[in-house]
């Protein structure tokens, strides 16, 4: 199963440049949570902090034990070993055919034979269904291929943590229901801990189990994905209703001259709409269930006191139905 990542307090700047600070949330073991917020708002650097890679001026990130700040660089690198990362743009080598791509962390982090290494690499091909492909250079591919690929590779070393910044990217919308279906599968057949960064609306209805959002160097929020999906935070609802209108502004922050004139001049503004709570993705067909989903139904009605009466409404809405019917948000989300 999966390892919980608790994360305390966490702040980072680069130089006086503050990205955010007193971030503080855990992703539970085995669960898929979701990341979003508008661009530059530091999801990528709060990913490479979380594997040791940036090292936040405060706070920890603990994982079995290890704070993945503090912690001697011994530690951490043994603890990195647990991660599985897909970056933005897949970092295949250009030269190298996907198998020898797929295949690197294996020969760079292991002693297994080159026939142990054949099976590993061809089982998670096929998982991630480029069975046929292997032979072809990353540039002889599609963007959505390489993010594949990418993903393939990230799994070699049987990681318990998995970490996917913006697998979205790039792809045009098949591609990414495609990549949303591929990531709730591998969720089921590992039972890993997952954290996916993204912009994409599509993925955070469908995809997560918990969601959380980086806005002006904090954590809005981060809960079960009904708390995000019924929050009436205006930077949430704006998110989340793709709006010009709200705090969100080109340069992430809007200032109060805009906001001023926004709140006179929008009567011809686009109405926002109510929001609905659309359907988790279940596993493909012949696959096991997900095990997080038990788990997290536990911990969710557990934590039910102490969630915002929409979110609780949604949720007691989702288990009613088992979780398979659409559930209408409470509130219009502004
Ligand atoms: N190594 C670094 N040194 C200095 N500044 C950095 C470094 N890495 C990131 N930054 C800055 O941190 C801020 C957040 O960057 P980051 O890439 O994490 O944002 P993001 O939310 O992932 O954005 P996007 O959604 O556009 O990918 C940016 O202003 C970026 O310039």
């Amino acid at each position: 199963m999966g390892i919980e990542v608790v994360v305390e307090g966490l702040t980072k700047s680069f130089g006086r440049q503050n990205i955010w600070q007193d971030v503080t949330l855990t992703l539970p073991a085995g669960e898929v949570s979701v990341m979003l917020g508008p661009s530059g708002t530091g999801k990528t650097v709060f990913l490479k902090s979380l594997i040791g890679l940036l090292k936040p001026e405060e706070g920890r990130v603990l994982i079995n034990g290890v704070d993945m700040v503090n912690s001697p660089e011994r530690d951490i690198f043994e603890t990195r070993k647990l991660f599985g990362l897909m970056f933005q743009d897949g970092a295949l080598f250009g030269s190298m055919s996907l198998f020898d791509n797929i295949a690197f962390p294996l020969r760079e982090h292991t002693r297994k034979k080159e026939s142990e290494i054949r099976r590993i690499v061809m089982e998670r091909i096929e998982v991630v269904g480029l069975l046929g492909a292997e032979g072809k250079l990353p540039g002889e591919i599609s963007g959505g291929m390489r993010k594949r690929a990418g993903l393939a590779r990230a799994l070699v070393l049987d990681p318990q943590i998995i970490l996917c910044d913006e697998p979205d990217s790039g792809l045009d919308p098949v591609r990414t229901a495609y990549i949303s279906q591929l990531l709730i599968d591998l969720n089921a057949q590992l039972d890993a801990t997952m954290l996916i960064v993204t912009h994409n609306l599509d993925i955070a209805a469908t995809v997560p189990d918990n969601m959380g959002m980086l806005f002006l160097r904090r954590l809005v929020t981060f809960g079960p994905r009904e708390v995000l999906l019924t929050s009436e935070e205006p930077a949430v609802a704006q998110f989340l209703g793709g709006r010009r209108e709200g705090p969100i502004g080109m340069s992430e922050e809007k200032d109060a001259a805009a906001l001023a004139a926004e709140a006179t001049g929008t009567r011809t503004a686009r109405p926002a709409g109510p929001r609905e709570i659309v359907p988790q993705l279940e596993p493909s067909p012949g696959l096991p269930p997900r095990r997080a989903v038990t788990r997290r139904r536990e911990r969710v009605l557990g934590l039910l006191d102490r969630l915002p009466p929409a979110a609780r409404a949604a949720i007691e809405r989702t288990y009613a139905t088992g979780g398979a019917a659409p559930a209408p948000a409470a509130g219009s989300g502004a």
